[in-house]
């Protein structure tokens, strides 16, 4: 049904670039923030500065992952280790006294300014499939590694089609560990009440696909909103997805 094997019955979205056009909102984000970061960490150790590199960086170490996990990844990348800090830490802290939550909170401020300033696109095709499994009868989760998720969901009038949310704010309350870990896409499926077996999980990013694959999901969509960027779609199905579209329209009118 909608494209999908027979076996399933739920349906768990990632939000940031597959129901939403904001996977590059935070994308441009972590780069302003990073490189600015970065090129303190070169002034301050004479160390030459090197860009965040906006599509290998991000789709590595951080696309798909909660915003402290992106952090630490990436700069572990260029064998720099921060103090975790707290939640509270701001969002302008000097060179010295960074740490993963100030850094986070800097990319946090940045991100809403960019959303406030630009508003959230969804995809149509997106909305246009949500409607269709409603009205199919499937079940329907959103699982993201955003704290911004339910804003996103409101403005962009999505609330109402989706019947369980986990994100973020999920995550840390729960202690759910993020993409790659299979966890919350776990409790997306326990959510629901349904089996992985049973659910389908909709992602563009590797961590996430590599989550789909970790938890024996029925399926596992890797959407890639680039085709024109050579090897994400193999690296997607490499990463674990089972079949890779452009749109999640591309499944209406299809059966398996
Ligand atoms: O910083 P937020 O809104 O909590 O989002 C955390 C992560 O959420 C994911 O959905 C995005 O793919 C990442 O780019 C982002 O860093």
């Amino acid at each position: 049904m909608l494209g999908l094997p027979d076996h399933v019955t739920a349906l768990l979205f990632d939000l940031d670039g597959v129901l939403t056009d904001t996977a590059a909102v935070h994308d441009r984000a972590w780069t302003a923030t990073f490189d600015a970061f970065l090129r303190a960490h070169a002034e301050h150790t004479g160390e030459e500065f090197r860009a965040f590199d906006p599509d290998d960086d991000y789709a590595r170490h951080v696309d798909g992952k909660p915003r402290a996990d992106g952090v630490r990844d990436f700069l572990a990348s260029r064998g720099v280790v921060l103090p975790e800090g707290s939640a509270d830490d701001p969002a302008d802290q000097p060179y010295e006294d960074t740490t993963v939550a100030g850094l986070g909170n800097r990319k946090n401020e940045d991100l809403l300014r960019r959303i406030e300033t630009d508003g959230v696109d969804v995809y149509e095709g997106s909305r246009r499939y949500l409607r269709a499994a409603r009205e199919a009868g499937l079940r329907r989760a959103v699982v993201s590694s955003s704290a911004n998720t339910r804003q996103v969901l409101e403005v962009t009038g999505l609330a109402g089609l989706v019947e369980e949310r986990v994100d973020g704010v999920t995550l840390r309350e729960q202690h759910i560990a993020g993409k790659p870990a299979p966890d919350s896409y776990l409790a997306g499926a326990r959510a629901l009440g349904v089996d992985p077996g049973r659910a389908a999980v909709f992602e563009d990013a590797l961590s996430g696909v590599a989550a789909g694959r970790a938890g024996g999901f029925g399926a596992v969509v890797g959407v890639d909103r680039h085709p024109g960027r050579p090897g994400h779609a193999d690296a997607l199905r490499e990463h674990g997805a089972t079949l890779v579209v452009t749109d999640l329209a591309d499944l209406l009118g299809t059966s398996s």
